[in-house]
């Protein structure tokens, strides 16, 4: 267990709440932390309460209710102490579109401490090519990599992406993800969110899953789908009916010759599967096994969590 004030813990949130005017609650006693050199990924459905978290950390707002610290500091309070080691990319950027990338660029380095040439925080997101641009002929994703330069001006050591990708082609986002794992090589930490559950799979060395203002699960990708079955999936030829498979693969979905298994024993399942094909005589079309991916599991828990509410357990 990490103490209170270990140094290689940059984020710490503990039971983190935020309330709106009005009254309503959108982060609801949160607890999680980020060691230095992490990518951390915050994913949730749409108002799950990502940016609303994120922002606490950023030191944009108070919180309501728990304690976050950030760089060992409180983050909304002793904003002088943190704000310069930071670097943030919020969903909207908002530039003067009149000027140039550069132009915008150098303007933010004017009020960014020890930043680093706008030349190469440009070349870092692949924009050194459209420095005399202006902001207004960018596309949305030159945009948005143009957001990140400017979170990556001073040299951040903990670096706050909300959604860094929307927008971007597959190739750009590629590249992002390169930048990032770049940067986190380095060491430094990062805390993203994202919708794309392929990025924080790929990407983020642990995340938590956040539903309607408090996380419902949080690990490594390989821990939060570890416990979600495995699937198997085929079609019988005709002639076969579902009744024939091995009893211990009848707890089988079926749709006519359609069939899927749904295993946390992929290896024996698929095993017995393959010899009672083979024993039978039976060619199994479309073979198709694998593990529970991010979405699959992301998915599960939205189900699961809408379920819950609809029955009001
Ligand atoms: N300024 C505000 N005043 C009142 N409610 C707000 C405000 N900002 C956000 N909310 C509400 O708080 C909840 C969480 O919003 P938030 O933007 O943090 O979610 P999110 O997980 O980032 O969503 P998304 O994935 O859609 O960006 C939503 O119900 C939203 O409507």
């Amino acid at each position: 267990m990490k103490s209170d004030d270990d140094p290689e813990q940059v984020i710490e949130a503990r039971g983190l709440r935020r309330s709106y005017t009005g009254g309503f609650e959108a982060v609801s006693g949160i607890t999680f932390s980020v060691a230095r050199g992490e990518v951390f990924a915050l994913l949730g459905t749409n108002g799950a309460g990502k940016t609303s978290t994120v922002e606490l950390l950023e030191g944009l707002a108070a919180p309501s209710g728990g304690t976050v610290r950030v760089l060992g500091h409180d983050p909304y309070r002793e904003r002088a102490a943190v704000r310069p080691r930071i670097g943030v990319m919020l969903q909207e950027g908002g530039f003067p579109s009149e000027l140039t990338v550069a132009e915008t660029a150098r303007m933010w380095a004017g009020c960014t401490s020890g930043a680093r040439p706008v030349g190469q925080a440009l070349d870092l997101v692949g924009l050194g090519a459209r420095a005399r641009v202006r902001v207004k002929q960018l596309s949305g994703g030159e945009r948005r990599r143009l957001d990140l330069a400017l979170a990556l001006l001073g040299t951040p050591e903990v670096l706050f992406l909300d959604e860094p990708t929307t927008g971007l082609d597959a190739e750009g986002r590629r590249d992002t993800w390169e930048l990032v794992r770049r940067l986190r090589d380095g060491g430094t930490t990062v805390l993203l969110t994202t919708h794309y559950l392929e990025e924080a799979e790929s990407l983020a060395d642990r995340l938590a899953i956040m539903h309607q203002g408090r996380i419902v699960t949080s690990g490594t990708p390989a821990e939060v789908t570890a416990s979600r079955p495995s699937r198997i999936r085929f079609r019988l030829p005709d002639g076969v009916p579902a009744a024939r498979l091995p009893l211990s693969l009848r707890a089988a979905e079926s749709d006519g010759r359609r069939i899927e298994i749904r295993t946390h024993e992929l290896q024996s399942a698929l095993g017995e599967l393959l010899c009672w094909a083979e024993e039978s005589g039976v060619r199994l079309e479309g073979l198709d096994a694998r593990s529970a991916s991010l979405e699959e599991a992301f998915l599960d828990i939205a189900d699961t969590t809408a379920l819950t509410e609809t029955v009001g357990m």
